[in-house]
């Protein structure tokens, strides 16, 4: 029955109702406006003081979404609050200095919705073929931050990220975990017409099962990203690629298959680099690289004092040291913030011990 077929008591019921949401809508608009003037103050104050760079404040929205979860009234879940919130401040932070955000691209990569899922609509991207090219734009100060992947919970660490730290002076402000489901594209109709497939590597290893079951034998290309693989599938006979829906939407490649990820619980975390890592939220991590010379018991004796101060490691990942063969450099994440008083001892105890222990930045827990 359409809203015209319905009895009249229920027309006038409907009318009530939507009366009454028009009414909220105005109380809503007049808040957000209300907001918004306070974030045009805070930017004022934060200029009278001499700031013109931190307008930014990571720490100040994970506190602000964190507390709209604890007082969340319902019904609408967590996650739906969350992103109204992260808008309404991602707007409010537009107004007080537009920010530049640059990310692994081209538009429709993971990474994109990992940034978007961060800083919300209101930035401005600017999407980069490679990872060295995010730091680049960053450090050079074209782009106030940058956006990477560094880690997935199928396929582990994202190499050329956490090499690229080690002669970066970028540091972490902010990390953005993103469930990943990957669909398989093609402009072919039959499966059997395809003869190659295009994705990120990770994409093709998250999917190495899947693709063993259901194309086995068909050649697999990797490329710098799942977008730019739809992209080129999308202009291709013979190709399919392993993308996000959003991308094959964006390059008008028909979808074959989703979910062909071989874990369902397939999440990718990525990393937010900026100038300066924030002071403490309350709820933070902090990631390190730490070295000391090849000797029995040394990385032992490395992490020791994060166990004796209690302190939780949520990841180690080691790599090759740039000099020396044989030689390691590890990539350590631990609850905390570098100036809470546990961290502090700890590091100052693993600096004594170590030939290299730089913290790469404190930053918010991710929601
Ligand atoms: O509290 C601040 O420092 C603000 O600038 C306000 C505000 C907000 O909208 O709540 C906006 C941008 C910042 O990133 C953090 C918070």
């Amino acid at each position: 029955m359409s809203e015209e077929q319905a009895p009249l008591d229920d027309q006038a019921a409907l009318q009530q109702v939507r009366a009454r949401i028009d009414a909220l809508d105005d109380e809503i608009l007049r808040l957000v406006s209300e907001r918004a003037r306070m974030a045009e103050e805070v930017a004022r104050v934060k200029r009278e003081a001499g700031h013109t760079s931190d307008f930014y404040r990571p720490e100040r929205e994970a506190q602000v979404l964190r507390r709209v979860r604890q007082t969340n009234p319902g019904p609408l879940g967590n996650e739906a609050v969350t992103r109204l919130f992260r808008e309404i401040m991602s707007a409010c932070l537009a107004i007080q200095l537009p920010l530049r955000v640059a990310f692994l691209g081209p538009e429709g990569t993971y990474t994109q919705e990992a940034a978007l899922k961060h800083f919300g609509h209101s930035m401005g991207t600017a999407p980069l073929s490679t990872i060295a090219e995010v730091f680049r734009e960053v450090e050079s100060g074209a782009a106030h931050y940058g956006v990477v992947p560094v880690e997935n919970s199928t396929e582990g660490v994202v190499t050329h990220t956490v090499d690229r730290f080690l002669n970066s002076p970028l540091q972490v402000v902010g990390e953005v975990q993103l469930p990943i489901h990957h669909a398989l594209a093609s402009r072919e109709t039959e499966w059997s017409g395809i003869q190659r497939i295009y994705s990120h590597q990770q994409g093709l290893a998250q999917c190495r099962a899947w693709v063993d079951t259901h194309l086995p034998g068909v050649e697999q290309v990797p490329v710098t990203s799942t977008a730019e693989a739809a992209r080129m599938a999308a202009a291709e006979g013979g190709a399919a690629a392993i993308a996000s829906e959003a991308a094959c939407e964006l390059y008008e490649l028909p979808v074959l298959a989703t979910h062909i990820e071989d874990e369902p619980g397939n999440t990718t975390r990525f990393l937010v680099v900026g100038p300066e890592s924030p002071p403490p939220s309350g709820d933070d991590k902090t990631s390190l690289v730490i070295s000391r010379a090849n000797q029995p018991g040394g990385l032992y004796r490395l992490l020791e004092p994060l166990a004796r101060h209690g302190l939780n490691m949520t990841r180690i990942e080691s790599r090759p040291a740039p000099q020396g063969v044989w030689e390691y450099v590890f990539f350590v994440d631990l609850l905390g913030h570098a100036e809470d008083e546990a961290v502090r001892a700890a590091l100052a105890e693993i600096q004594e011990q170590a030939s290299l222990c730089r913290v790469l930045g404190s930053y918010p827990r991710a929601l």
